[in-house]
């Protein structure tokens, strides 16, 4: 059986050999699928800086900001946690560990009621693979004992996709999947 390690890294590598021009333009794609993502101003809503291969989700960002969404960035503080910071237009951008960027220790700390994951894999039935470490399952475990209920979009590019994912007991169903193809939803109970 295809362990989780395997997908990541044969998804990864799929994700690499993507030329730079086209991963602009599929990123641009997703910034126009965002348009469907409904929410009300003031709505806070965890984005990512973009490292090695993955989508550019800026002028995604830049377009929920213009619709009212309060921006927020996740940094890590330690090897198993991650936090996430209020993204002020131009507030400068420190390291925030595993080769990422964003706020420094001065911005305040937000819990998102919207959650852009940055994912290696995805499935059908709304199974997602990250780099790992654990670090968004146990953000979001966080914020669900504290009674929160973040709405959980994948963002990935749609050859990300795989048949099916080994789902484990931690791993919480994303709610929409948003690729270069669009915005969508996973049947989900909740
Ligand atoms: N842009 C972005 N920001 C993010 C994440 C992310 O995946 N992408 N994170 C997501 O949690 C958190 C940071 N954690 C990270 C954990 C591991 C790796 C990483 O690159 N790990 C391996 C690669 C995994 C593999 O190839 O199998 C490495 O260091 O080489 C990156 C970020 C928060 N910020
Ligand atoms: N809620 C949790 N509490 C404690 N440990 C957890 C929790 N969720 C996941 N983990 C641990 O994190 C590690 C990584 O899990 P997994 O392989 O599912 O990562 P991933 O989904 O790729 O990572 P990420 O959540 O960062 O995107 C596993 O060792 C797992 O046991």
């Amino acid at each position: 059986m295809e362990t989780k390690a395997d997908i990541r890294k044969a998804m990864l590598a799929r994700r690499n050999a993507i030329a730079v021009e086209d991963r602009i333009e599929m990123s641009l794609a997703m910034a126009d699928a965002g348009e469907a993502l409904d929410f009300v101003p003031g709505t806070v809503i965890s984005g990512y800086m973009p490292i090695r291969s993955e989508p550019d989700l800026r002028p995604l960002m830049a377009r929920l900001r213009e619709r009212g969404a309060r921006l927020c960035l996740p940094v890590v503080l330690d090897a198993e946690t991650i936090a996430f910071r209020d993204f002020v237009r131009e507030a400068a951008q420190v390291d925030t560990g595993f080769g990422t960027t964003g706020p420094g220790e001065g911005a305040e700390v937000l819990d998102p009621d919207i959650v852009l994951l940055p994912l290696s894999a995805f499935d059908g039935a709304g199974n997602r693979l990250g780099y790992g470490a654990g670090h968004y399952d146990r953000a979001i475990a966080r914020l669900l004992a504290r009674g929160r209920k973040p709405v959980l979009i994948g963002t990935a590019f749609s050859l990300q996709q795989v048949e099916h994912l080994p789902a484990e007991a931690h791993d919480v169903p994303l709610d929409f999947i948003l690729t270069e193809g669009g915005l969508k939803p996973f049947a989900k109970p909740r």
